[in-house]
């Protein structure tokens, strides 16, 4: 009986709940998904990526982050929930099955475990990670303002007492600098997908400044046509569009790093809600949330093994 199986994939889980399950899966399901450590967080966690393969070597490959918020907790519940889905389906969906066949996928579900922890034992509303320096006397630094790409500029902070301190210099995070690592050294990634909650958006750069991206029709069409599919789901609105135009400026962000380093397919999600349960959304909702969210994310991988 695979221990995944009593695992509820409707609850919210632990750290060690989730890094439990992730140990079990990568068991389970060793003939097409692995599990790497890339890299420990400030407070020596280790921080673990789930690789997808079918085979081949260097493949060109999708990256998926979750949790980079500690407090975003339906965000870690829908990696878990696709992670099953990916390996479900693979074999069955076309899409799934097309895009393994040529792609790998990299999916982080816990990318801020200090701060995943500490929403579980003090704070719930936690948002950064747990980084301490000497002199400075609030702790944290938000890890999606801490990327090379306009570090420090509008839509962060300098304060580190500030919710979106950008921190003392880029990828000064280990956290950060664990992915910036990964990803560049990987050096075929051809899609980065980043989840946060809440609002109900799918966007892409720039946040740093208002300046459209070279693919900024292709971005457009992707992600209208990416939420139309999510829409069909359960009938929820996402809006689209830039970061900078759709949402607020933001500086120092995982995306406009991403696409900075030549990832050309970069998005970020906001998954529900619009704020009425915010970042406390009820459990009942996780399933709904990762299923409408899959839609999206298939639109996403389809469209990037295609061209
Ligand atoms: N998830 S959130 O509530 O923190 N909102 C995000 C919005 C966001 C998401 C992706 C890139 C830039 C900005 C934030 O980092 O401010
Ligand atoms: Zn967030």
């Amino acid at each position: 009986e695979r221990s995944t199986s009593s695992f509820s994939y409707s609850s919210y889980h632990t750290l060690e709940e989730i890094y439990t399950w992730i140990d079990n899966f990568a068991t389970e399901h060793s003939d097409i998904a692995s599990k790497i450590r890339i890299g420990y967080s400030f407070e020596n966690r280790s921080i673990i990526v789930l690789k997808f393969s079918t085979g081949g070597s260097q493949r060109p490959a999708i990256w998926i982050d979750t949790g980079i918020h500690a407090r975003e907790w339906i965000t870690h519940a829908t990696g878990i929930w696709t992670a099953r889905k990916i390996v479900n389906e693979y074999g069955k969906d076309r899409i799934v099955t097309n895009v393994l066949n040529a792609m790998d996928i990299f999916m982080e579900i816990v990318s801020n475990p200090d701060g995943f922890a500490f929403t579980h034992s003090m704070n719930r509303l936690w948002r950064k990670n747990k980084s301490s320096r000497p002199g400075i006397f609030c702790i944290g630094v938000d890890l999606n303002r801490n990327w090379k790409s306009g570090f420090g500029g509008n839509g962060s902070n300098n304060n580190p007492c500030s919710e979106t301190y950008h921190g003392p210099s880029p990828q000064s995070e280990p956290e950060v600098a664990a992915i910036v690592d990964f990803i560049t050294a990987h050096g075929n990634i051809k899609a980065l997908i980043s989840i946060h909650s809440y609002s109900q958006m799918l966007m892409y750069p720039y946040g740093h400044t208002l300046e459209p991206v070279s693919n900024q029709e292709e971005l457009y069409s992707l992600a209208k046509d990416a939420v139309q599919a999510l829409y069909e789901v359960h009938g929820m609105e996402y809006i689209f569009g830039s970061i900078s135009t759709t949402l607020y400026v933001a500086s120092g962000i995982t995306v406009d790093w991403a696409y900075d380093s030549g990832i050309k397919y970069s998005f970020s999600f906001e998954l529900r809600d619009t704020g009425h349960y915010g970042f406390l959304l009820p459990a009942a909702q996780i399933v709904p949330t990762a299923q409408e969210t899959w839609l999206a994310i298939q639109t996403i991988m389809e469209h990037t093994l295609n061209h």
